[in-house]
């Protein structure tokens, strides 16, 4: 009797969430590390397809860091990357699209499918999805007053616009869209984006109500190892300045941010190793991982 009654508690818990997202979209980043067994992966495709059953708008923005090194050790290919991107040269694209499209997307979309759910795969250069251009990074001078380098990436592109047909289409049939994060530039060549800033610019153009992306840590952590339960957008760029956010995390903040200032309500940080992460984050009370906030 106390568990079913606890089971209806849960549910009713998450009645007022289910009212509030009703025919809203959620932009969800799947990070490689966060792709670790196959009952992990199960319960996220299980996650996704709930979300979509009970009226929300799920758009899956993957990556697949770890999957893209494999290959490329097995080419006897180094990876190599500077402020969280890879470092991208013509060989390496090739094995970035290779592996994001052909391997990894179309494993997710055939998991969502086998467990119930109707996914389509794309890639940014789909219907013109994701459109981009070389990404400019400044080097971050060790001297202080140094004046800042430009760094060739090679191949690596930021989003300079979404075109959402696409997937206003797929919306309309009730499919989920899937989508791998290479892009593509005015003279029609791929592009590679880190998975992270092309789900925050996705956020931003479809208005979603949440960005959530999902990694293989608790949340941001502050200097000490704690996690930070939220933090102000505009105090990002300090925490990066002052080293307490590095490597992969740095784009993900800024992709926060950005989403926010574009327009997106929520922006959440949450560790995709747990199980059912996205429900516990969309469905409770608590909510788990870090929250950007306004
Ligand atoms: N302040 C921080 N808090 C939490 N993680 C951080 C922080 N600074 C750097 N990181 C690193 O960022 C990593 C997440 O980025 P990344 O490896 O690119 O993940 P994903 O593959 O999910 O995109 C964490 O595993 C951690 O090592
Ligand atoms: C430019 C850049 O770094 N692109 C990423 C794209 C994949 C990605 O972002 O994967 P995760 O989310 O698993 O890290 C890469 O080549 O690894």
């Amino acid at each position: 009797m106390q568990q079913s009654l606890a089971r209806a508690k849960v549910l009713i818990e998450a009645l007022p969430y289910i009212r509030e997202f009703n025919q809203k979209t959620v932009v969800i980043k799947y990070g490689g590390h966060a792709m670790v067994d196959e009952e992990l992966k199960k319960n996220f495709a299980l996650d996704v397809i709930l979300m979509k059953y009970i009226g929300l708008n799920p758009v899956i923005v993957h990556g697949g860091g770890p999957q893209i090194n494999r290959f490329l050790e097995k080419m006897r290919i180094k990876p190599s990357y500077i402020q969280g991107m890879r470092v991208t040269d013509g060989e390496t694209m090739d094995v970035v699209e290779m592996v994001l499209v052909g391997k990894v997307n179309k494993e997710i979309v055939g998991l969502i499918n086998h467990c119930g759910g109707r996914a389509v795969g794309l890639s940014g250069r789909d219907g013109d999805l994701v459109q981009a251009r070389k990404m400019t990074l400044l080097s971050r001078p060790e001297v202080e007053n140094a004046p800042p380098e430009l760094i060739d990436l090679g191949r690596v592109g930021e989003v300079t616009r979404v075109n959402p047909e696409v997937l206003r289409t797929l919306d309309e049939k009730d499919f989920i869209p899937v989508i791998a994060p290479v892009g593509v530039g005015e003279d029609g060549q791929a592009y590679n984006i880190n998975a992270d800033l092309v789900a925050g610019a996705i956020a931003a153009r479809l208005n979603a109500v949440k960005l959530i992306l999902l990694t293989d840590v608790e949340g941001v952590k502050d200097a000490d190892g704690r996690l930070l339960s939220s933090i102000a957008k505009d105090s990002v760029e300090q925490l990066i300045e002052d080293g307490v956010i590095q490597g992969g995390m740095i784009p993900k903040v800024r992709c926060c941010r950005a989403a926010l200032e574009g327009g997106v309500t929520k922006a959440h940080i949450v560790d995709g190793r747990q199980e059912h992460a996205i429900l516990l984050e969309m469905f409770t009370h608590e909510g788990i991982g870090t929250e950007i906030v306004q």
